[in-house]
């Protein structure tokens, strides 16, 4: 977590014609450079299939740039500088054959390596052996993997064990981007640094927890991949497992990236699986149909580009947790994810109990707690809902709910908000391993995720339908409202 500058690390992308690093990476990198935290002579050699010449590849970073960056934060000097940086050869990953070229590559300047597999996860255990066959590592080199890490337990233990037979864990780098994100690092700000939700974050303190990931985009052309995952295995076992966990972990002993891993994993393991009935009562799946976001109409998931029309697979999913420990015994934690919601929104909010003894109107008795809502994305920020008194002289002591507000973007005006992968890649060359994802922590995680599959499998669960642009099944909040509760959607 050190300020220092970022050591010159050259970066091999593998992937550097998909979609993420079309999207994501090369904006990232754009950004670092722009703000001088790319290491003076950092070199990024992009890897792919198809026969390019250096000026039409060039092009195409420069293409996916104009789209991704604001046009006021492309300047000239700092796009040439960049596209300089920038080096492409042809390789088809699968085979031995071509990997000289990376050693070669390295040859002309010996410094740490940044491997990063922008691939899908089927391949990554031959990227690794065919790089270590043609000599292009060293002990300082660092591999960046994509979630998800597998289908299952069984193949997440496999291909980490792959990559493993090549590099340390040490040198492992599973990339997790909601642990980027601005106000995912804050929780550990938020909880660790303030006393003052330091010493109430326990079932003495909180009635419950809420996580919304909510997206309105829908699977974007991803259909082969995305049916075959669904919902749960690509947002929950990932994303919202690692966002429960920094909610929930005990306090690490330091900011080292074992001792909060050494935290997250203990949550993980607490997890009480879902089983029997509570299956059915505790979670709900989903799959979109047809309908209309932002006034625009939608097609529903099974006509999507690439569909198979008899697919049961989960585009939401809600469910309702416990973590079995001291600090949590008795807290529900809801979560609830889909495509196609109405909006672009996560986040988590922190119901705190009541007063025990209450004064005020009995009528507002059920405005009567505070609420934490951490707010993610689209806008990052904070909220704490307090009540205070309603004012005017006719108002007597009536309460009114308002926030105190924390919004980054307004708080802190001058500061550009980074991208969760920004400061993913930030520190990976500066080779800080907190922001990321322990082989064990991926696995406990798989192995929750498991037992509820199977659990749907055997109880026959098909995912009940929710128009696009709602907020997932009625079940969904039939769920919460069993419990006296509803989703909490403002901030
Ligand atoms: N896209 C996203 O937003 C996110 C992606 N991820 C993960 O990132 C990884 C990449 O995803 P994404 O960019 O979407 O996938 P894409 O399919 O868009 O890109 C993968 C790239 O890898 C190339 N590739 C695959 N196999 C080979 C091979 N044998 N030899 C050479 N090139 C090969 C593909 O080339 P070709 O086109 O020629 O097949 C393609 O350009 C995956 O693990 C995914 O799960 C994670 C989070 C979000
Ligand atoms: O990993 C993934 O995340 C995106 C959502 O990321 P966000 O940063 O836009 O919230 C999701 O759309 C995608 O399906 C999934 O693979």
């Amino acid at each position: 977590m050190s300020r220092d500058t970022t050591p010159d690390v050259d970066l091999a992308l593998f992937g550097a014609l998909g979609d993420l690093a079309l999207r994501k990476l090369y904006p990232a990198l754009y950004h670092l450079d722009r703000e001088g935290l790319l290491g003076e002579t950092t070199r990024i050699l992009g890897l792919a299939r198809q026969e390019y010449g250096l000026d039409d590849f060039r092009g195409r970073v420069k293409e996916a740039l104009g789209k991704r960056v604001k046009a006021s934060e492309l300047d000239q000097a700092s796009l040439e500088r960049f596209l300089a940086r920038i080096e492409y050869q042809r390789l088809d990953f699968a085979t031995a054959e071509g990997y000289d070229v990376i050693r070669e590559w390295r040859e002309a300047a010996r410094r740490p390596m940044v491997v990063y597999l922008a691939v899908p996860a089927s391949i990554y255990g031959d990227i690794c052996a065919n790089l270590e066959a043609s000599g292009s590592l060293d002990d300082e080199t660092r591999v960046v993997v994509e979630k998800p890490i597998g289908y299952d337990l069984e193949s997440s233990e496999q291909i980490n064990d792959a990559i493993g037979e090549v590099f340390p864990e040490s040198r492992i780098y599973r990339m997790d981007h909601y642990l980027g994100k601005e106000t995912v690092q804050n929780l550990i700000a938020l909880r660790f640094a303030n006393p003052l939700f330091g010493n109430q974050w326990n079932q003495n303190q909180i009635s419950h927890v809420e996580i919304t990931v909510a997206e309105k985009v829908g699977i974007e052309g991803r259909w082969g991949y995305f049916d075959q995952a669904g919902q749960l295995r690509d947002m929950v076992q990932n994303h919202l497992l690692q966002l429960l966990c920094l909610i929930a972990m005990d306090p690490p002993s330091n900011l080292d990236a074992d001792a909060i891993r050494d935290e997250k994993v203990k949550v993980l393991k607490a997890l009480k699986p879902l089983e029997g009935e509570e299956l059915s009562r505790n979670v709900v799946r989903g799959q979109y149909i047809g309908g209309s976001v932002d006034g625009e109409s939608v097609p529903g998931y099974l006509e999507e580009e690439g569909a198979n029309t008899s697919s049961h697979t989960e585009t939401f999913v809600a469910m309702k947790l416990e973590v079995a420990n001291w600090r949590w015994a008795g807290v529900p934690f809801y979560l609830r994810t889909g495509k196609r919601m109405p909006e672009k929104m996560s986040q988590i909010v922190i119901h705190f109990r009541q007063q025990p003894h209450y004064i005020f109107d009995p009528d507002q008795r059920g405005l009567a707690a505070n609420k934490l809502v951490i707010r993610l994305q689209p806008e990052e920020g904070i909220a704490l809902q307090v009540l205070t008194k309603d004012s005017g002289l006719d108002k007597g002591m009536r309460l009114r709910p308002g926030p105190l507000h924390l919004d980054f973007n307004h708080a802190f005006p001058k500061t550009r908000i980074p991208d969760a992968y920004e400061r993913l890649l930030l520190e990976v060359m500066k080779g800080q391993q907190y922001l990321f994802v322990r082989r064990d922590e991926v696995e406990f995680a798989w192995r929750w995720i498991d037992q509820l599959i199977a659990g749907w499998e055997a109880r026959n669960m098909p995912p009940r339908r929710y128009p696009a642009g709602s907020w997932g099944p009625v079940a969904s909040i039939a769920m919460i409202t069993q419990d006296g509760r509803s989703w909490y959607e403002d901030y």
